[in-house]
This record gives structure tokens, sequence and C-alpha cells, in this order.
């Protein structure tokens, strides 16, 4: 289990994390949020050790993660970290690259182990190619599946699918979250990206201004969106009477009392996002067809 209590840290002299505390239970996946630059990658490094905490404690089961002033070397055996950038060996293969940390004295296992994280992570084809030619969404699945090679029990992802492209997001996605899950490997991971979030992640952590600003599980916080920055993570809003409305909340009746005029339609692929006026204040719906700019419209939530 990991436990983080009132952890702080700063780089320099103003904290870029305050109060953070949470738990994860071994097998748990938990996604960070919050708007770039609020601290999730600084919040991933801290767990991994690669800084010295101005106060608090992270814990992994018995063993206290330290930084460098009381590590010589950073990182501990049961903990891996993927980063944005990844560092690789350019000149060997995607398998070697896997490989490279895996026994010798055991060539079948090596061997078995590294297919199947190639196959994890959909690389098979590019098994004997040089990573130096592969693309930056390629070597970003190498890094993943290089992690995973000595089994952690707990893993810390920044933005593990932010170079791959949406052909094969979708697929490797699932493939790396069930591989997680079916192994018990506690995961971290930092995102932008709700399809990260929505289907996978057991509690999400959203951070603002160096705090931990809720927590909660993706269902409550899609749900009950208590602030303008939980809601804008999932989406299209609005909020009427002090109350936060997503865009599909919303239809057009033939009277109410939120007359808009149309200023915008966007193709949405099963529906029109619809842009709407009113003295200067925008609002969004979604609606099957598309409205011409002009059209005066009427609007109510959604019963
Ligand atoms: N090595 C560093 N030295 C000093 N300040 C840093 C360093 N790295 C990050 N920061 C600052 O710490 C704050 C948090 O940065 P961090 O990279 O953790 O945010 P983030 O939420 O991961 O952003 P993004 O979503 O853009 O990756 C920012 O204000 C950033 O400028």
């Amino acid at each position: 289990m990991l436990i983080v209590k009132n952890l702080k840290f700063s780089y320099k002299k103003t904290a870029v994390l305050k109060n953070i505390s949470f738990d994860a239970n071994q097998g748990e996946n938990v996604a960070i949020i919050g708007e770039s630059g609020s601290g999730k990658s600084t919040l991933l490094k801290v767990l991994y050790g690669e800084y010295d905490l101005d106060e608090g404690h992270i814990f992994w089961n018995d063993n206290e993660i330290l930084g460098p002033k009381f590590n010589l070397v950073v990182g501990y055996d049961f903990m891996k970290y993927v980063a944005q950038e990844f560092d690789l060996m350019p000149f060997i293969t995607v398998e070697e690259n896997i490989g490279k940390f895996l026994s010798r004295f055991y060539p079948e296992e090596k061997h078995r182990r590294t297919q199947e994280l190639i196959e994890v992570v959909e690389l098979t084809e590019f098994a004997k190619t040089k990573v130096k030619t592969l693309s930056g969404g390629q070597k970003q699945r190498v890094a993943l599946a290089r992690a995973l090679a000595k089994q952690p029990e707990i893993i810390l992802l920044d933005e593990p699918f932010s170079h791959i492209d949406n052909f094969k997001k979708q697929s490797l996605r699932r493939s790396v979250f069930k591989y997680l899950k079916d192994n018990h490997i506690t995961c971290i991971v930092a995102t932008h990206d709700k399809e990260d979030v929505l289907g996978y992640a057991d509690q999400m952590i959203v951070l603002n201004n160096n705090k931990i600003a809720v927590k909660d599980t993706p269902e409550q916080l899609y749900k009950h969106p208590k602030t303008p920055l939980v809601a804008s993570f999932f989406g299209e809003f609005n909020v009427i009477n002090n109350q936060i409305y997503y865009a599909h909340q919303l239809e057009v009746v033939n009277d109410s009392e939120l007359k808009m005029t149309v200023t915008n339609a966007y193709y949405k692929g099963h529906y029109f996002l619809i842009e709407a006026e009113l003295n200067g204040e925008h609002m969004f719906f979604e609606h099957p067809k598309s409205l011409k700019p002009g059209t005066e419209i009427c609007l109510a939530i959604k019963k």
C-alpha cells in the first residue's frame, strides 16, 4: 500500500506541492489530474524519491521512500517510473531494450517475458527494430514495457499515452491497464486525458493551487463536479443558477426562460456541439442536428 502523508515540496522557495495526503492500495489505479503546471509530474518524481521532501512522508508498505539526501541511487526495486522523456538505448533493438534488465541466467524465461511485454504494448512487428529508428509513440511504448519488465509492485506513469496516435491509443490503453490490474500492480498515472481515467481509475486526484482540490472516484466526480475545474476535465459545461450542467444535459425546447441565439455549430460525429449566446454569455449544448448561427432557441435542463 502507498501512503502519502502531508507532503510538502518546493523546488526553490515557493511550494509546488502542499498538504498532499492520499493512499493507494495494492493493484489500485489512481489518476492525478490538474492543469498544466499544477504539479502532476513533480508529484510523481517526489513519489519516486527523486527529490527530498520539505515536509511529510511517503511509504510503500514498510519502506519509507526517501530522496537523494538519504539514497546514493534514486529509486527502489519495487517501484518504476516512466517519465515524459524516456531514456532508452537507441542502438539496440526493442526486445533488447526490454530484456536488458532481465536475468541472462534464465534465457527461456527472459525470452517469454520479453515477448509477453512486447504484446502488451503492441509492438510485436517492431521487436527486432533498433530503437533509434522508432517514432516518438513507439519509443513511449518501449519505455512502458521496459518499466514493466521486472514486475514492479507500483508504477508511476507520466502522460503514458501522450505520444501515441488515436488509432492505437484505445487498444493500447486497455491492454496496459488490464495488464496492471491482472498483475495487481499499483498505478499512479498523471494525465490530461479523461479517456485515461474513466473506465480505469479507482480514484481520481485533482491538483489545483499546489494542493489536492478534490479526491474521489471518477464516477462521483463526473456525476457531481463541484467546481468548474473538475467539470472542464470531462467536457463542455455550463453554469446555470450556480449549478454545473454538461452540454449533453441541456436540450432545445419550444419555450423556456433560457432564450439564446446560436453562434456556432461544431460537428462531433453522432451529434453537434452548439454554442449559443445571451447578453455576451456563452452556453454549450449537444443537438442531433446542426443549427444555423442566428437561430433563436430556448434551452432547458433535461429531466
Ligand atoms: N526542475 C524544476 N525546477 C524548478 N521549477 C520547476 C521544475 N520542474 C517544474 N517546475 C515548476 O513546478 C511547477 C509544477 O510543474 P510540473 O511539471 O510538476 O507540472 P505538471 O502539472 O506536470 O504540468 P504539465 O501538465 O504541463 O506536464 C511549475 O510551476 C513548474 O514551472
